[in-house]
């Protein structure tokens, strides 16, 4: 077994001396080869669904997902609505947690261990597994204060300024707001704001970045800087990004994963072979407009 352990005693997701570099990390799974166009790509898969099921209630969400996810890469999900896309990526982080009537069965591990297992703390998780939403929601507070929100509540033993220096350089909203930390979030564009809520994302250091249609809600510009900064963490991140945009997720994404209705994942490979040589015809059907 890994030697991860996120348990709810402590609040730490690893067992200590290996937490800083996740590359020295302890993986039980094994390693996968993946041709991605990611230079920084590891090759090993560090999210795995395994006969993975989501229950709302009776109504069966997600059937039996399979899926390795691959390291510091950009993994698109798509679909045509209601198809499960971000009820799966929910269930990474366990924000489904918080919907009394989801329940899963089947496994679904990081780093080899099950997240749903009862050692795990589902907080602990989300700072190994952050999680960027469709809307930007930045805290009625100042520049500063969002990025360092995760540290104070987290009780980080860092340098405050540094990390939140740092955050904003790699969510390239630095140069833009350097000169006014002070100023509240709210008073951003939308593009900046999203740009801020991965900055606060990435504070807390991740190692996953789940993000649930973050450009939707942006004009083609703002949207613009997203898929290029998304581009620009996965060399650092492994990034999970649900999308309704199809050009967007060929644009941006290593490899593809097809939902379609009844949450069933039909097809996952690199990205080009999904949109140029799909294997299934329910798959080409749905890129090609033919239905969804
Ligand atoms: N909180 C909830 N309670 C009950 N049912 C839910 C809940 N959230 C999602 N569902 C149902 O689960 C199924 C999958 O929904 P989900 O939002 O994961 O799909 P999606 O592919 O992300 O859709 P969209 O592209 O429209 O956002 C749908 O039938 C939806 O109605």
């Amino acid at each position: 077994m890994s030697q991860e352990r996120l348990t709810n005693q402590d609040e730490t997701v690893s067992s200590g001396e290996n937490s800083a570099d996740p590359t020295s990390e302890p993986l039980v799974d094994s390693a996968i080869e993946v041709p991605g166009k990611n230079a920084t790509s590891t090759g090993r898969t560090i999210l795995r669904a395994q006969s993975f099921d989501v229950y709302y209630d009776d109504v069966q969400a997600l059937q039996d997902v399979n899926i390795e996810i691959p390291e510091k890469q950009v993994t698109a999900m798509i679909g045509p609505s209601g198809c499960g896309k971000s009820t799966f990526l929910r269930s990474i982080n366990r924000m489904n947690d918080l919907v009394d009537a989801a329940r899963i069965e089947g496994e679904l591990l990081f780093r080899g261990k099950n997240v749903y297992d009862e050692d795990v703390d589902p907080v602990a998780l989300r700072r190994k597994i952050g999680m960027v939403f469709q809307h930007p929601n930045p805290f009625p507070k100042s520049i500063f204060d969002n990025v360092a929100y995760g540290l104070r509540v987290q009780d980080m033993d860092v340098d405050e300024q540094q990390v939140v220096e740092e955050s904003l350089k790699k969510a390239a909203l630095w140069d833009e707001v350097k000169d006014q930390l002070d100023k509240s979030a709210l008073d951003l564009s939308g593009g900046q704001q999203q740009r801020l809520c991965i900055a606060r994302a990435i504070a807390v250091d991740p190692e996953v970045i789940l993000m649930d249609e973050p450009a939707s809600a942006l004009d083609p510009i703002a949207t613009s800087k997203i898929e290029d900064l998304i581009d620009d963490l996965a060399e650092d991140y492994t990034v999970v990004i649900v999308t309704h945009n199809m050009q967007q997720a060929a644009r941006i994404s290593d490899k593809t994963a097809v939902f379609l209705t009844g949450g069933e994942l039909v097809e996952f490979d690199d990205t080009e072979k999904i949109f140029e040589n799909p294997e299934h015809q329910r798959v080409e059907d749905y890129i090609t407009g033919k239905f969804g």
